[in-house]
């Protein structure tokens, strides 16, 4: 049973890298809260939701315990945060805070392979995921454990090499380290608690979740409207990215062209375009789509 009675709970991280985009998505999926004088916890106006703001390091615990119902966290920090007990399992990916868990090695370090590792001491914020990796590939290494800027860890000669998040590369470069093998890609996810809500929100919570994934799969997807000649609808249709079966309607006083709509699940780039209007595609619109179910 969720500790609360009649309101499920959302964890979300404070502030930090995750923040604002899981806020958008709940606010993407039609709840509505004013931040009130609690700072720990948003009360969602429209519906019994409860919106819990904590460190992102607390949110698998607190799914996974049924202190909350739902939460949204990156993947390196379930992953770390699991253990033997009942874990949070993960509902989706959510296709933001993209980040990659790579080794980095300063230039002096000759590195080929994890094996380089070997007997070497290396720093990181995720001791249980490096010594799994390191572990699977049967590299004897120590683990130094830094809560924050782990980059700093070869230039004060505290380890030889590190395992820390990347993105775009540039806090690795500033430090004068390389990025080597990759530990984890990561992502945000949603995940969801073993333990079920009181029966009551059950419909609620499946409700949220398929909200969720709509504003998920309708981001970055377009809706495609264009005219082409039947005789090459089946090219038009193979250039469209990520479409299923478009609709394909007749044009009034045309016979021998149709109009073809269709949901691309991929980005349509300006190439797209020029391929589609070199099969003799036109009036061509691509169109944002706000809600998919
Ligand atoms: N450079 C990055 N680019 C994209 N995503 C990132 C990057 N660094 C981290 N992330 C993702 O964002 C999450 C949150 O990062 P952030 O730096 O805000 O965490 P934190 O400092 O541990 O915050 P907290 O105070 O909540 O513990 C990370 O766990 C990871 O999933
Ligand atoms: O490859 P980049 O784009 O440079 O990103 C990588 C940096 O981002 C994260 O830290 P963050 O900036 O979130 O600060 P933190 O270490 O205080 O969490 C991560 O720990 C790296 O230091
Ligand atoms: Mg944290």
């Amino acid at each position: 049973m969720s500790t609360v009675q009649g309101r499920l709970r959302i964890a979300v991280q404070k502030s930090g890298r995750l923040a604002d985009r899981s806020l958008d998505l709940i606010r993407d999926a039609g709840l509505k809260w004013v931040k009130g004088h609690n700072d720990l916890l948003y009360r969602v106006e429209n519906y019994p939701i409860d919106l819990l703001r904590v460190r992102d390091d607390d949110i698998p615990t607190f799914v996974a315990d049924g202190v909350c119902d739902l939460g949204i966290v990156g993947e390196n920090v379930l992953e770390e945060g699991r253990n033997g007990g009942a874990n949070a399992s993960v509902v989706m990916p959510l296709g933001f805070g993209r980040c990659t868990l790579k080794i980095a090695t300063p230039p002096t370090l000759a590195y080929d392979s994890p094996a380089s590792l070997d007997g070497l001491r290396i720093a990181t914020s995720y001791p249980k995921i490096l010594r799994r990796f390191l572990d699977e590939r049967g590299v004897k290494a120590d683990i130094v454990v830094m809560r924050g800027a782990v980059e700093v860890a070869p230039r004060l000669k505290l380890a030889a090499a590190i395992c820390d998040l990347v993105s775009t590369g540039a806090t690795l470069e500033a430090n004068g380290l390389g990025a080597k093998d990759t530990v984890l890609e990561s992502q945000a996810v949603l995940i969801q608690s073993p333990v079920a809500p009181e029966p009551a929100l059950q419909h609620l919570l499946d409700s949220i979740i398929e909200r969720m994934s709509g504003v998920v799969s309708s981001q970055g997807a377009k809706y495609v409207m264009l005219n082409a000649p039947r005789s090459a609808l089946d090219q038009i249709t193979a250039i469209l990215p990520g479409a299923g079966s478009p609709t394909v309607m007749p044009l009034m006083g045309r016979d021998d062209a149709v109009a073809v709509h269709a949901v691309c699940q991929e980005a349509v780039f300006w190439e797209t375009l020029e391929k589609l209007k070199a099969a003799g595609a036109s009036a061509i619109l691509v169109l944002p789509i706000e809600k998919m179910m």
